[in-house]
């Protein structure tokens, strides 16, 4: 018997601002930083297994099977729930790599939220949540699905309302990788810690900016290319850098402007994610098919 597909979006997220206050002993670094999300993603689609079995059927270049954070989230549910069932996965990839907007972390937070509902597990939120911080810093908020001041090592989420304009993200050529931003030694990590409310405003900066333009001049030309239309931020460790527009207009414009030279795309911020839109979704179709 063939089991009918879930597919369910991993959008993309904007680091709004980001501030390092400080280094904890095991290294990892202590935040502020503002989560926004992008109707914008990677899809994936699940299907039931009878035997267990855990199979990512697309494979991404440098990845090993294994090693893809799809994977490990979903046997990580599967420790925790103690389920005997398996999945077939399939990856639309979509978000660049490397590129600071949270691919790989949204993949997972997408893979715990998917499998829990196919395997109807039961396993709330803040557990799932839990779970996914073992996967990457960046899991939690994913599995929230609502925008967020992060605290902590960004695991401490205080849910917040911005603006939600349409932003133009530009994708320079190269992959940053997070933990080489962190352990360099002119990185700044003695911002002051200020207070979540009101909510910093989308162009307030990024402490990661200087130490990434250093190593990248490619982030450096993206960023002083935007600057000629309005305030350009970088987003987590990059590479991606992004402007905020007050329409979809014109940041088509912008971005035509810069096509030539620079790849990128227009979405609007969200601050509910649109996996967690289509979940309500599903449940409101599955409560009206028992009702
Ligand atoms: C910079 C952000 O993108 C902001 O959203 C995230 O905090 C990074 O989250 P992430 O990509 O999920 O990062 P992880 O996979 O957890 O960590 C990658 C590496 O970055 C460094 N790291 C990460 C997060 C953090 N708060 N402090 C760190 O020092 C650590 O060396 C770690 O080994
Ligand atoms: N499903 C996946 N999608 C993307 N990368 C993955 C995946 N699984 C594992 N990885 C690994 O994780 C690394 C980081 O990928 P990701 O796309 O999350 O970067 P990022 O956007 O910089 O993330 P962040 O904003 O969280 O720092 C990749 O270079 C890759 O080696």
């Amino acid at each position: 018997m063939t089991h009918p597909r879930l597919t369910l979006p991993a959008p993309a997220k904007l680091n709004l601002m980001l501030h390092i206050l400080g280094r904890r002993a095991d290294g990892y670094h202590e935040l502020q930083t503002l989560f926004q999300f992008l109707d914008y993603g990677d899809e994936l689609d699940f299907a039931l297994r009878q035997d267990g079995e855990i199979r990512l059927h697309t494979e991404i270049e440098g990845v090993p099977h294994d090693s893809n954070l799809i994977v490990k989230a979903a046997r990580k549910l599967q420790d925790l729930s103690g389920t005997a069932l398996g999945a077939d996965i399939w990856l639309r990839k979509v978000l660049p790599m490397g590129g600071g907007i949270g691919g790989g972390s949204s993949d997972a937070a997408t893979t715990l939220l998917g499998l829990n509902h196919l395997w109807n597990t039961g396993i709330d939120v803040d557990r799932l949540a839990a779970l996914g911080l073992g996967l990457g810093a960046d899991v939690p908020v994913f599995v929230r699905g609502h925008a967020a001041f992060a605290e902590g090592v960004g695991e401490i989420l205080t849910p917040v309302e911005p603006e939600e304009p349409w932003y133009l993200v530009l994708i320079p050529q190269v992959s940053v990788s997070t933990a080489e931003i962190f352990s360099d030694p002119l990185l700044t990590r003695d911002s002051l810690p200020i207070k979540v409310r009101p909510v910093p405003k989308g162009n307030s900066r990024n402490d990661c900016e200087a130490v990434v333009s250093r190593r990248y001049p490619e982030v450096l030309n993206a960023l002083n290319s935007l600057k000629k239309f309005t305030e350009a931020r970088l987003t987590g460790t990059g590479s991606c850098v992004f402007g905020a527009f007050p329409s979809k207009a014109e940041a088509d414009k912008v971005s035509h402007l810069l096509a030539e030279t620079l790849t990128g795309f227009v979405a609007k911020g969200s601050n509910i994610s649109m996996l967690h839109r289509t979940l309500q979704n599903l449940s409101q179709e599955t409560s009206a098919i028992h009702s």
